[in-house]
């Protein structure tokens, strides 16, 4: 038998006990062993959970519980879900968890302490919820030189995103709606800042071109700052708004890594990606491009890939999964402000004096458009050029375009 601790019952911690619980014959045979929920940890009292499982508050007890071998980490946060995870792989325990912020801080440390105690700290849900990626990137694609991985990796805003183009709810309605089904992180400012698409570009640089990179070194930007009035004119293009993170592995092996909005073009795989579904692209030398799609967030999604990482660990005792990275620094990455893409502009200005600013540009018509204001695309710049223009116009948004 495996004996399975869950740290923190919330929305993912309560899947996991309730998959496990519900699958038990099936995960027994694919695990060849029994899995059994023996304790959960939380701050919080549960009188009326099901599966009879052993509550408690004292982490020592799993801690010195020596029948208990995995544990799930799914309290979040970099405080106490740090602590009790390096003192479970000090105890000799294998650890899975869905904390992207703790696999992005601390991923290289924790895989570092877990590679010298032939343990596994397993994290296929940090990462789009219930997509498999973590594995197809380490495994599926390891003959692949990859140069160049992004997507839609925060279910939350692309659910709010898709909530006001299709109902016209307001952003908050929007938000609302996401906390209620358990898409949202606990501070939802994590989602609509796009730090916590930030955390996830991190894990999939590390995997994809091996060296770990920290949130500090991603520029990111969220959604807070779209407007319908954006949206609308995105419309106008064939384009819709989607919040990206995007890695790229530079010729001389830097990384440059950003999140930010983009407008997507209609018809293109990541524009049809909606509500709460995450596509990631990732680029090899070897297979071209490859999609992965799915729920990117969610109770049972995410418990999906909990789930498998418990399977998979009791499975490799002993046995050292491929899960690595080498330290980061300040020179693994360069800033991403010199990666070209062409912009959407939305301006108080005339055509004329967009043109001479910005040079070719493809004009974006909206009918409830305000005297005076413009909307356009430009030609490639990179960040730093874009801002150099037209800063004798009145600009009022300035967003990245994909293709
Ligand atoms: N929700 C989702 O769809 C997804 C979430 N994740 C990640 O999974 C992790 C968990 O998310 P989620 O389940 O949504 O979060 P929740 O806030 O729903 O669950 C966390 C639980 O842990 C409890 N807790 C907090 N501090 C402690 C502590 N010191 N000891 C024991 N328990 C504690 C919380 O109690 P209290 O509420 O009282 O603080 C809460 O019950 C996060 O890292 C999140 O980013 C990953 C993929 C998808
Ligand atoms: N808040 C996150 C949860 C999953 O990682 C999201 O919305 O994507």
């Amino acid at each position: 038998m495996v004996n399975v601790a869950i740290l923190g019952y919330g929305v993912v911690g309560s899947g996991v006990a309730e998959v496990i619980h519900k699958n038990a014959n099936h995960i027994s045979e694919k695990a060849a062993n029994e899995i059994t929920v023996k304790y959960v940890l939380d701050v919080r009292d549960f009188p009326d959970a099901p599966f009879g499982m052993r509550f408690v508050k004292d982490f020592s007890i799993i801690e010195n519980d020596p029948e208990v071998q995995v544990v799930v980490e799914t309290i979040g946060g970099t405080g106490a879900a740090l602590e009790f995870t390096k003192r479970c792989l000090a105890a000799g325990k294998n650890v899975v968890t869905s904390n992207k912020e703790l696999v992005a801080e601390y991923g290289y440390e924790l895989l570092h302490m877990a590679r010298e105690r032939n343990l596994n700290y397993l994290f296929e849900a940090s990462v789009g919820g219930g997509i498999p990626i973590i594995r197809p990137i380490s495994q599926c694609l390891a003959a692949n030189e990859l140069n160049e991985v992004y997507g839609i990796l925060n279910g939350t805003t692309n659910y709010i995103l898709t909530r006001m183009v299709r109902a016209g709810l307001t952003f908050q309605d929007a938000l609302r709606e996401a906390q209620a089904k358990g898409y949202a992180e606990k501070d939802p400012t994590a989602d609509i800042e796009g730090y916590d698409a930030c955390r996830k570009i991190c894990i999939l640089s590390a995997l994809s071109f091996g060296s770990h990179v920290y949130p500090r070194q991603v520029a990111t930007e969220g959604i807070s700052k779209i407007t319908l009035r954006d949206v609308g004119y995105a419309e106008s293009g064939k384009r819709k708004i989607k919040l990206l993170g995007r890695a790229v592995r530079l010729p001389d092996g830097k990384i440059s890594a950003y999140v930010a909005p983009h407008l997507v073009p209609d018809g293109s795989s990541l524009s049809n990606v909606e509500d709460v579904f995450n596509g990631i692209v990732v680029k090899g030398d070897a297979i071209g491009d490859v999609m992965f799609y799915g729920r990117g967030a969610g109770k049972f999604p995410t418990a999906s890939a909990v789930v498998a990482d418990v399977i998979d660990a009791a499975k490799h005792f002993k046995a050292r999964k491929y899960l690595d990275w080498l330290p980061g620094g300040d020179d693994v990455t360069v800033d991403s402000a010199i990666l070209p893409t062409r912009w959407y502009i939305r301006a108080n200005a005339t055509q004329e004096q967009a043109g001479n600013s910005f040079g070719e540009i493809e004009m974006l018509r909206s009918p409830d458009a305000p005297a005076g204001e413009i909307a356009f695309l430009t030609a490639e710049f990179n960040k730093r050029e874009i801002e150099t223009r037209g800063t004798d116009l009145d600009i009022l948004a300035r967003i990245r375009v994909l293709g």
